[in-house]
């Protein structure tokens, strides 16, 4: 039997089509009572591991288990875990409401069943007509329905956001906290972060088959740092200042303001103020989600080295090989520009080529 306690885990999952290696060693949990978005760009692995933990593929290594079984051996599955898998084939002919009778049946489920996720999912209206001349998002609804049969603990659903509608996105967002809330399991895949990031409290970044960061999406929000990008009339003096008073890290912005990282607007114009340096403007700037989001998926960190400051966080049981973080000291936070080389001197406004504002190169009407 299963333990019931609605966990899925994946320990060192691996599957190798021929040359082609689609999922390598990745290990996550995800918990019940809470949205766990598994997210990576297409081609990541994503429908591969989901196709394992639901017995549709067979790993090369490692395991994906629901309530501590492979989903084939849970008894009853559809009491368990329903899914929403893409490109699932509806009979063309039949309609929505005789679709969801077959399947009631087959799970021993009542037809009154059927009618009550026909409301759930708003296809009452739509509920006679047949499947083959559904929208992508009345079929994605008609999946959900599907999948909900059975009452199940877990729901799994890949990409569930394709084909919905603004007000569909929404809907389904509102669902799956609900669902959450009761104490049950979401797993929901996605290539694109913004289309789930108002649904998720947890989220597993998959890039080439390997985890990237496993968490809560707070924290990975909380990594974002935020700079202050000041205007001063002697950068010099600000810099030297800001280092006396250990307020911030500055790195050079490209158009010549000076760039202060770990440090509010107040801070630094209370240092400017007691230094006696003019500031003729202040500009907070936030690092995009969505853009560390690429940075962590990018080809380029592709079996190398994380952002750096991004480890991947580690689900408790079992461990996994963690990529290895960068051997180099951390550059700026991603997705900001990248700073001055390593080595640089300890205040860079006063690295040689450095120019003043006002001086060529700076703007300022040059
Ligand atoms: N049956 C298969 N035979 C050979 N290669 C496969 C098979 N299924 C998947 N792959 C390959 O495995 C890799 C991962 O594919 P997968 O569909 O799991 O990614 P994904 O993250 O779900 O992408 P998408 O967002 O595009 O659905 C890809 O390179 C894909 O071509």
């Amino acid at each position: 039997m299963h333990d019931g306690s609605g966990r899925i885990a994946v320990q060192n999952l691996t599957k190798q089509f021929g040359a082609v290696t689609a999922v390598q060693n990745l290990s996550f949990t995800v918990e019940p009572g809470s949205v766990t978005g598994f997210l990576g760009p297409n081609g990541a692995g994503k429908t591969t591991t989901l196709r394992m933990l639901l017995g549709l593929v067979t790993p090369t290594s490692g395991a994906a288990t629901i309530n501590g079984r492979p989903y084939t051996q849970l008894g009853n599955p559809a009491r368990v875990a329903g899914a929403v898998l893409e490109n699932e084939g509806f009979h063309s002919a039949r309609t929505a409401r005789n679709h969801l009778r077959v399947y009631a049946a087959a799970i021993g489920v009542p037809d009154q069943r059927v009618d009550e996720l026909l409301g759930l999912v708003g296809l009452t209206p739509a509920a006679d007509r047949p499947a083959g001349s559904y929208s992508l998002g009345m079929r994605q609804r008609l999946s959900l329905a599907t999948a909900l049969l059975g009452d199940p603990q877990v729901l799994v659903l890949d990409e569930p956001s394709n084909g919905l509608d603004p007000e569909g996105i929404a809907w389904l967002r509102g669902f799956l906290q609900s669902f959450a809330k009761q104490g049950r399991t979401v797993l929901v895949s996605s290539h694109l972060l913004s289309e789930v990031e108002q649904m998720i409290d947890q989220v597993v970044i998959v890039s080439a088959g390997m985890t990237r960061y496993y968490g809560p999406l707070e924290q990975l929000r909380a990594s974002q740092r935020s700079r202050v990008l000041v205007q001063p009339a002697d950068a010099n003096a600000l810099v030297t200042a800001l280092q006396e008073a250990g307020v911030g890290e500055v790195q050079p912005a490209h158009d010549g303001r000076v760039a202060v990282m770990n440090a509010t607007v107040q801070q630094i114009g209370d240092v400017a103020a007691k230094a006696g340096v003019a500031v003729y403007g202040m500009e907070e700037e936030k690092a995009d989600l969505e853009q560390l989001f690429f940075q962590m998926t990018s080809p380029q960190y592709a079996g190398g080295p994380l952002p750096p400051g991004q480890p991947p966080q580690q689900p408790p049981q079992p461990p996994q090989q963690p990529p290895q973080p960068p051997q180099q000291p951390p550059g700026p936070p991603p997705g900001f520009p990248p700073g001055p080389p390593a080595g640089q001197p300890q205040n860079p406004y006063q690295a040689p080529g450095y120019q003043q504002p006002g001086q060529q190169g700076w703007g300022g009407g040059q």
